[in-house]
């Protein structure tokens, strides 16, 4: 992958705009405001295959899968170039999109965008979707610990502050239920698949069976395996490729906490007080009847 793109990444990244913005009553990134147009208008081409999810549902886990199978298992091809080039993130600036339009096809492109905001041209291409969803308590430790150790993000204050804000819906890429539910609502009308994180934890193999022949793919035991042990968690944490040891410190201070974390699911256990709990289940009961979409938080 050419050094320069790399560097142009990089160089985006440090020079991220600070601060919050909103686009149609969702709250999003400045820089991603800012190049709103650009996203919006996003060509996609047929044979795409797209990842979308709310922040810290495992996205990159997910991101790593398709791009194994889209590869056939081949491990070498996948370590062919940094997670975040080789799989673009669509809204994040102009350098993402430049690469993601520079790409051959077939392309795998990450995006957190609720489905409302996702550019049209996705629709009418009829793209593959993969949605992962993470139940809610969890999202939000994970999401907790990355505003803490992005450095474009804006600081996330006290824990108690956090909570409050994941639960008003202010966060980077907005209301986790809307987020969920809208991309729900959609799966039967689209070509989407809906995945829980929680599944994924419980079985690996099932879970990525299912997104293999939701791309058409079957592969023999022995690529089955290799894509289960290269997408591991502990596989992942010490892969220079997908940890984002690459950003230096002035991006992501991985000194505060490891993007690749603790990768379970019930950490939120050692997050909620017990008040924040019931709060929490008040909320999730009232937004959440109805939508015939249940997560698990705990395995
Ligand atoms: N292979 C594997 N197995 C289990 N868990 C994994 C894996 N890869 C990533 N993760 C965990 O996913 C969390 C990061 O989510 P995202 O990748 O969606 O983050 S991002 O929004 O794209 O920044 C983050 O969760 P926490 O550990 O709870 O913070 C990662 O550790």
């Amino acid at each position: 992958m050419d050094p320069e793109i790399i560097e142009k990444v990089m160089q985006e990244l440090e020079n991220y705009p600070p601060g919050m913005g909103e686009i149609e009553g969702v709250a999003l990134l400045k820089g991603v405001c800012d190049v709103w147009d650009t996203v919006y208008n996003f060509q996609a081409r047929d044979g795409d295959i797209v990842v979308a999810s709310y922040p810290k549902s495992g996205t990159t886990w997910m991101q790593e899968i398709l791009d194994l199978i889209v590869q056939d298992g081949d491990v070498e091809k996948s370590q062919r170039a940094l997670g975040f080039i080789k799989v673009p993130f669509l809204e994040m600036g102009h350098t993402s999109l430049e690469v993601a339009n520079t790409m051959p096809t077939p392309r795998v492109l990450k995006t957190h965008l609720p489905i409302q905001l996702m550019p049209p041209s996705f629709w009418e291409k009829d793209v593959k979707m993969v949605y992962i969803a993470r139940n809610p308590k969890d999202c939000m430790v994970s999401y907790y610990y990355f505003y803490k150790m992005d450095q474009t993000l804006p600081d996330p204050e006290t824990w108690d502050n956090f909570f409050s804000t994941f639960l008003k819906g202010s966060l980077a890429w907005g209301d986790w239920f809307d987020h969920v539910t809208g991309w729900w609502k959609a799966r039967d009308e689209h070509k989407i698949l809906y995945i829980f994180y929680e599944d994924m934890i419980e079985d690996s193999r099932r879970e990525l069976c299912k997104v293999m022949r939701f791309l058409g793919k079957d592969f023999s035991e022995d690529v089955v395996k290799k894509i289960l042990h290269h997408t591991s968690f502990k596989a992942m944490k010490a892969n220079p490729m997908i940890n984002f040891s690459v950003f230096s410190e002035s991006i992501f201070d991985q000194s505060v906490s490891s993007f690749m974390r603790k990768g379970t699911v019930g950490d939120w256990k050692n997050h909620f007080l017990v008040s924040q709990n019931i709060i929490f289940d008040n909320e999730y009961k009232k937004k959440m009847e109805g939508s015939g979409l249940e997560f698990r938080t705990e395995v």
